[in-house]
């Protein structure tokens, strides 16, 4: 089992409880400071990860890890399902995504709920299509998050990954290097005055199984046709997978 990566190094607090603390203490800071450390290229992300489920046309969609719902938002404007649920352990962060929902005049299309993505309180084959960005690797136990998405999945759906992953070229890694682990903890410290988020941002891509070895723990839990593809030089990928049996 590899080493578990914590915001806190509080050894009396599990992964969950305190990355549910972390994103507490960062809700209100945390879209702008989003946007603002990725240059806005998280948005063209969670465009190209999104129109991976064009073709499907999903109607009932899982957005697991969904915090302030940003990638909810994309997947209802790309792709119009009938009912996007969002789901967090932070209540934080689904308090900002609420306030949001009301703002755009969602509360008809899109819904927000606490739990966890490693016991998701829906029955199995629920879902046309389930999606997480940048929550995956925050999850205490990844194996069991990924088979629990894909017990709620309907035969035949599709679930859509998007996460940091580590590039693996010069000069980009070197250069990726110096801005996460330098940059972006100066940067969250200023604005967000929490030391710990933005340290725990670099450690936990560091230790994240990435590309292959993510790919192979899809196949595992049983994902069928489980693909990658890395995005602006393998600073993130999108990852798919299908539940087979349709
Ligand atoms: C980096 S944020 C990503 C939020 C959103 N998906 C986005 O794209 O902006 C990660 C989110 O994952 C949530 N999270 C972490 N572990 C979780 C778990 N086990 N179950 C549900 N949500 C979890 C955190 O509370 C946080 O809101």
């Amino acid at each position: 089992m590899p080493e578990q990566i914590t915001p806190y190094k509080d050894k009396n607090a599990t992964k969950k409880e305190q990355v549910a603390d972390m994103f507490n203490n960062i809700s209100k800071t945390y879209d702008f400071l989003n946007h603002f450390m990725s240059l806005g290229i998280d948005i063209l992300w969670r465009k190209k990860a999104i129109g991976e489920l064009k073709k499907l046309k999903p109607q009932l969609m899982l957005d697991v890890a969904t915090g302030t719902g940003d990638f909810a938002f994309e997947a209802i404007q790309i792709l119009n399902p009938e009912k996007v649920i969002g789901v967090d352990i932070s209540q934080g962060m689904l308090d900002v995504a609420d306030e949001k929902i009301k703002k755009r005049g969602l509360s008809h299309k899109f819904e927000v709920r606490l739990g966890d993505s490693e016991k998701l309180l829906f029955e199995d084959n629920t879902f046309d299509a389930v999606t997480v960005a940048f929550g995956v690797r925050n999850y205490e136990n990844l194996e069991q998050g990924l088979s629990d998405m894909l017990r709620v999945l309907k035969p035949g759906g599709k679930i859509v990954i998007l996460e940091f992953s580590k590039p693996q070229q010069f000069p980009v890694k070197q250069l990726y290097n110096f801005y996460f682990n330098s940059v972006t903890p100066a940067i969250g410290k200023l604005f967000s005055k929490n030391n710990d988020a933005y340290k725990y941002l670099p450690e936990s891509v560091a230790a994240f199984p990435d590309g292959k070895s993510f790919l192979e723990l899809m196949h595992k839990v049983g994902f069928g046709d489980a693909k990658f593809q890395p995005l602006t030089f393998g600073i993130s990928s999108i990852y798919t997978g299908i539940k087979s049996g349709a």
